[in-house]
């Protein structure tokens, strides 16, 4: 028998929430290249002159507002889901950030030093988007290079589709779609339109034309856009929604590029002026609640939406360490691994 450990990734909050570890982290998720793709004096001259003077200190605010006694909520749920997924599985079961504490280094690094053999990468993504997977993927690759570190890792795919997933969100949603409502909003996090074109292999596909996710095609592989109207299509499926029942929106946009549309802070007004009253919202490019769920969409949204005319807007929270979700990743990590894709071999 091998020795196998395992370590979920999500993409990490600062230290704290005051301005000065906001900046820092600020300053090391926007300086990545997978994030900010452009070339890097650019990206140095944009970061530095553009967002640090100012972000910091709004994200900060926007941080306090909703920074748990023990943490940032994505750190302390990503914690709970690791903890009760030790309990559950065989190996080791860590948990890293790709921004802030704990680092990836940190964490493969310290798994390396106990002797395993092989290392399942698991990132905490539903969507496949270079901004999030790819850049987990190629921080594990710096780390095994720089320490000449000769781990077999393989990676744990996107889930967007897949039945387990779909069935921990229903479970979920289902307590709330059983009272009265008028719409489920699903906001996803956006994109650049430009991501979306780098990443796709054809070169030519995404984006083409207007229903390009709707058609099956090899490009959605690696297509944020078409793999996120596919969960929401197998969510409402199961739920049995009909489709004037729904819609889906893209929040957290940055910057002055086209982002995916239509953006989630437009639709919640424009869904008020239509005349919905009571407003369901569901986030699942977020499988653990963070700042742009509870925040974004739980403060400021419903601020918005209730002054365009709204009543209520309730956010169905994300999957965090759900009893149903800690069933499946446990199903998922007890599995051969055989059947995931060797880094080395990507
Ligand atoms: C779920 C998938 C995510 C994608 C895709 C993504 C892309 C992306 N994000 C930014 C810029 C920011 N995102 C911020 C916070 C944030 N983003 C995600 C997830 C995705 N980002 C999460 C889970 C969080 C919350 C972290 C937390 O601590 O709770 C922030 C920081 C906060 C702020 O100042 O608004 C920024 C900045 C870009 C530019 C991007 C794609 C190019
Ligand atoms: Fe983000
Ligand atoms: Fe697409």
């Amino acid at each position: 028998m091998i020795s196998q450990a395992v370590l979920l990734v999500n993409l990490g909050s600062p230290d704290s929430p005051q301005e000065k570890d906001v900046r820092q982290y600020l300053k090391q998720f926007l300086m990545d290249p997978y994030v900010v793709d452009l070339p890097g004096w650019l990206r140095w001259l944009i970061v530095n002159c553009l967002v640090l003077p100012s972000r910091p200190k709004q994200s900060a605010e926007a941080y306090q507002s909703i920074w748990w006694p023990d943490g940032s909520p994505l750190v302390v749920l990503t914690q709970r889901l690791t903890d009760k997924l030790t309990k559950e599985v065989d190996c080791p079961v860590h948990f890293a950030m790709r921004y802030g504490e704990p680092a990836m280094e940190k964490e493969i690094l310290q798994l390396a030093k106990t002797g395993i053999e092989e290392l399942l990468l698991v990132p905490l993504y539903p969507h496949y988007a270079m901004s999030t997977v790819k850049t987990c993927i190629e921080e594990a690759r710096r780390v095994l290079a720089k320490h000449h570190l000769s781990l077999k890792v393989r990676l744990h795919p996107v889930f967007f589709g897949h039945e387990q997933y779909i069935s921990a969100l229903e479970e979920v949603t289902k307590p709330y779609i059983e009272k009265p409502f008028d719409h489920l909003l699903f906001s996803y996090h956006g994109l650049p339109e430009r991501h979306l074109r780098k990443d796709d292999p054809t070169g030519s596909y995404c984006l083409s034309k207007p229903d390009c996710c709707q058609q099956p095609h090899q490009a959605h592989q690696t297509c944020y856009r078409a793999q996120v109207y596919k969960t929401a299509e197998l969510l409402t499926n199961k739920l049995g929604l009909k489709e004037e029942q729904y819609s889906v929106a893209f929040q957290s946009r940055l910057g002055r590029d086209k982002w995916l549309t239509p953006y989630t802070s437009e639709r919640l007004v424009e869904l008020a002026q239509q005349g919905v009253k009571r407003l369901l919202v569901i986030c699942p490019s977020f499988v653990a609640d963070c700042l742009e769920t509870l925040e974004e969409i739980g403060m400021q949204g419903k601020e918005a939406f209730i002054e365009a005319g709204g009543e209520s807007l309730t956010l169905v929270p994300c999957l965090n360490d759900d009893a149903e979700w800690v069933g499946v990743l446990t199903d998922w990590l007890k599995q051969s691994w055989d059947h995931y894709p060797q880094l080395d071999k990507m």
